[in-house]
């Protein structure tokens, strides 16, 4: 029955200030907080679960600028596109940086894989991988406003960085300098990149509807981040690895992306 017209009437949109903070509310949900990282960050991790983190990680920090330069496809307005390209050069270098996919590759040096293993993204679970191509496939599928506001969770990103910097020489001492690069690096550029991405969010987000939409993308994110620690909680923490029953090999797939197929098509 429809015979509350109230519930018909439109809610009046958050303040700029209140939908700030419910955006910031959302990150009592970051990847920070699961158990996987509260773990690295006590120093409960052996060498063998940090190892996997990196070479996990590595994929997501490989298809961060596909995501961007997806995001940089979809969007019209050159002023954005200006400021946008930057995070591109951030991850993929240019002539004065090596950028953080590079210094990511120097961390998982640091803590003892090779350039070669990570590279092949043979130790990538299957749920990091589905979980990282689920933020992938929505940012080319979206709106460039609501891909922007899928990476507001960099608003929390800093801390979860500045965890490491703090805590890991002291747990880890055996992890090389070097490896401490890009959580230095992505200090700074998250902090630049989440007040564009908030300059973006308010102006959008004028509207009840709206706001909603970007509290449940935001959320979309975080479950993405959350994820991605449960994959590897089950394979390196609990020892169960996909088909851990069957075998103790990893016969996962490596991706069916585009250029892998390119690949094999060459061969052929
Ligand atoms: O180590 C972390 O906890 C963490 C989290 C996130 C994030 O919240 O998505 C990013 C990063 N790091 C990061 O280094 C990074 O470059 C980055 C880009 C983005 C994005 O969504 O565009 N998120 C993140």
């Amino acid at each position: 029955m429809l015979s509350n017209t109230s519930s018909l009437e439109p809610t009046a949109p958050l303040t700029q200030q209140a939908f700030k903070e419910a955006l910031m509310a959302k990150g009592q949900f970051y990847h920070l907080h699961h158990p996987f990282q509260q773990a690295m960050a006590k120093g409960e991790l052996s060498r063998a679960q940090l190892q996997g983190w990196v070479a996990n990680r590595f994929y997501y920090q490989l298809m961060i600028p596909q995501k961007d330069a997806a995001l940089l496809a979809n969007c019209p307005d050159a002023a954005v596109r200006r400021q946008w390209v930057q995070r591109l050069l951030d991850h993929d270098g240019d002539q004065d940086d090596e950028g953080g996919i590079e210094a990511w590759i120097a961390l998982g040096q640091a803590v003892g894989l090779t350039r070669e293993e990570l590279v092949a993204q043979e130790h990538v679970l299957p749920g990091v991988r589905f979980a990282v191509d689920a933020y992938l496939n929505f940012v080319r599928q979206a709106s460039w406003e609501e891909a922007a506001i899928s990476s507001l969770t960099e608003l929390f990103a800093p801390e979860a960085h500045q965890s490491r910097l703090d805590t890991w020489p002291t747990h880890y001492p055996w992890i090389d300098e070097q490896g401490y690069r890009y959580f230095r690096k992505r200090l700074s550029e998250a902090r630049r990149d989440v007040d564009h991405g908030l300059e973006i969010a308010l102006e959008v987000c004028t509207t009840a509807a709206r706001q909603a939409r970007s509290l449940e993308i935001l959320q979309f994110k975080l479950d993405v981040l959350w994820s991605m620690l449960d994959a590897m909680t089950l394979a390196y923490q609990l020892d169960r690895p996909p088909y851990h029953t069957v075998t103790n090999k990893r016969v996962y797939h490596r991706g069916l992306g585009t250029r892998s197929l390119k690949g094999a098509l060459n061969e052929a």
